[in-house]
């Protein structure tokens, strides 16, 4: 990476405004996913050995620049005492007179959590102001906030423009390894594209269809393509409007010696519940008044075959309705498929596909799961992510 790190500058006794992305799922107050706490830690470590004042700042949820009491940040400053065993203060503001107070009472090495910054309006505006006023809390600016990197809001992006600013090591770690996969992969390169719509993934099959020798894809976006096929697919997820593009998809995969694969049986059912009868049909044969949640045997075989036979896999997004266990196969199996291919250099985008590997027990089994949903699909569209391009180059 071009952007200088957290490792490339003098820490002692400085203040530094540390942005990380603290965007955990809660469940009644409860932190349900700490995933992201966790892999905030070795720059957090890193900067209290290195005798900095940390002060950390992160948004928790969409509250739309007003303050949202479910959405303060206090039960994510104490999970994050209990993982990193350190005193971590709590502010109530996120800039102003009453945190720089604190600020002016921390020791080197102390941890300080502002509150969620999106209770400004500011914030998400990218407010000069707003920048500012979280400038004038430190000395140095540090973005460790990889989930948040393609957003260009006042703590991740405006603040860079007032201070000293480089990356924390989870940022480095994410850019290096997505980046060296897409610039320099090992062949055979699988992508798998999964989700709900053609819509949100457009930028990344045609991105990727200029990279890899493999494209799978699954999920409820998989059924436009079948329609672009020829084949009917019953009361299936359909983008009557997007029909075209995924035929220009199949014609450039053709084009371009892209292996494009579809399923080719699916799990269908004629109502949207967890309890619902099933029947497995050739891709084919969906009937009129069903619809498809999930890949079928066969389908995921295949799958699982490709993925085992690569080098590289980058895997984004669900085969099927993965959150009803009777529509979970297919995604379980390319989950299990990637934990179990040891040659294979697996790379899960956040969002729902790490949920699915969380759900089934395998995300330690995969070489990296990336904390960013949307940040990490922009990067895989070949989008420069604002919070990146604004720290400091080398
Ligand atoms: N065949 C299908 N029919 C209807 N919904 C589906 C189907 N397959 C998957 N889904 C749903 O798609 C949703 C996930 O897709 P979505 O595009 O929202 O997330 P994603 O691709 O994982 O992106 P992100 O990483 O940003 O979360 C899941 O909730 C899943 O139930
Ligand atoms: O969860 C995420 O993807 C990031 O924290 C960004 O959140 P946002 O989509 O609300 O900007």
């Amino acid at each position: 990476m071009n952007k200088k790190s957290i490792r490339d500058i003098e820490l002692k006794g400085k203040r530094v405004f540390c942005r990380v992305d603290f965007n955990v799922p809660m469940q009644d107050g409860k932190i349900s996913d700490d995933t992201r706490i966790k892999a905030a830690l070795p720059t957090i470590s890193h900067l209290t050995e290195q005798g900095a004042k940390v002060i950390l700042a992160s948004h928790l949820g969409r509250p739309k620049g007003q303050v949202v009491e479910e959405l303060r940040l206090a039960p994510v400053a104490e999970r994050l005492s209990e993982l990193s065993g350190k005193d971590v203060q709590k502010a109530d503001e996120a800039y102003g007179d009453s945190v720089q107070a604190i600020i002016d009472n921390m020791e080197n090495g102390d941890i300080l959590l502002l509150e969620n910054v999106r209770f400004y309006p500011g914030e998400e505006k990218n407010d000069p102001e707003l920048a500012k006023s979280f400038a004038a809390l430190a000395d140095v600016y540090v973005n460790d906030a990889f989930g948040a990197a393609h957003r260009a809001h006042a703590s991740t992006e405006g603040i860079a423009h007032h201070l000293p600013a480089v990356s924390g090591l989870l940022m480095e770690k994410e850019l290096d390894v997505l980046g060296k996969a897409l610039s320099n992969p090992e062949r055979p390169f699988t992508a798998i594209i999964g989700g709900a719509k053609v819509k949100d993934k457009i930028g990344v099959i045609k991105n990727l269809l200029e990279n890899v020798d493999h494209l799978i894809i699954g999920g409820g976006l998989g059924y436009t393509f079948i329609k672009a096929q020829g084949h009917e697919i019953g009361e299936s997820l359909l983008e009557e409007d997007k029909i075209e593009l995924a035929k220009s998809f199949i014609e450039s995969a053709k084009e371009k010696g892209v292996k494009l694969h579809l399923p080719i049986d699916a799990v269908v059912t004629a109502e949207f519940s967890p309890d619902a009868e099933t029947e497995i049909v050739n891709i084919d044969s969906i009937p009129k008044e069903k619809m498809a949640l999930d890949i079928g045997p066969k389908t995921s075989e295949l799958y699982a075959d490709i993925i085992k036979g690569s080098k590289l896999v980058i895997w984004n997004g669900p085969m099927g309705v993965f959150e009803f266990d009777k529509f979970a196969n297919g995604t379980k199996t390319v989950a299990q498929a990637l934990a179990d291919a040891k040659d294979t250099y697996s790379i899960v985008g956040g969002g729902d596909s790490a949920a699915a590997a969380e759900k089934f027990g395998l995300a330690d089994k995969m070489s990296h799961i990336s904390t960013g949903g949307g940040a990490s699909l922009e990067f895989m569209e070949g989008k420069e992510l604002p919070g990146v391009v604004a720290l400091n180059d080398k």
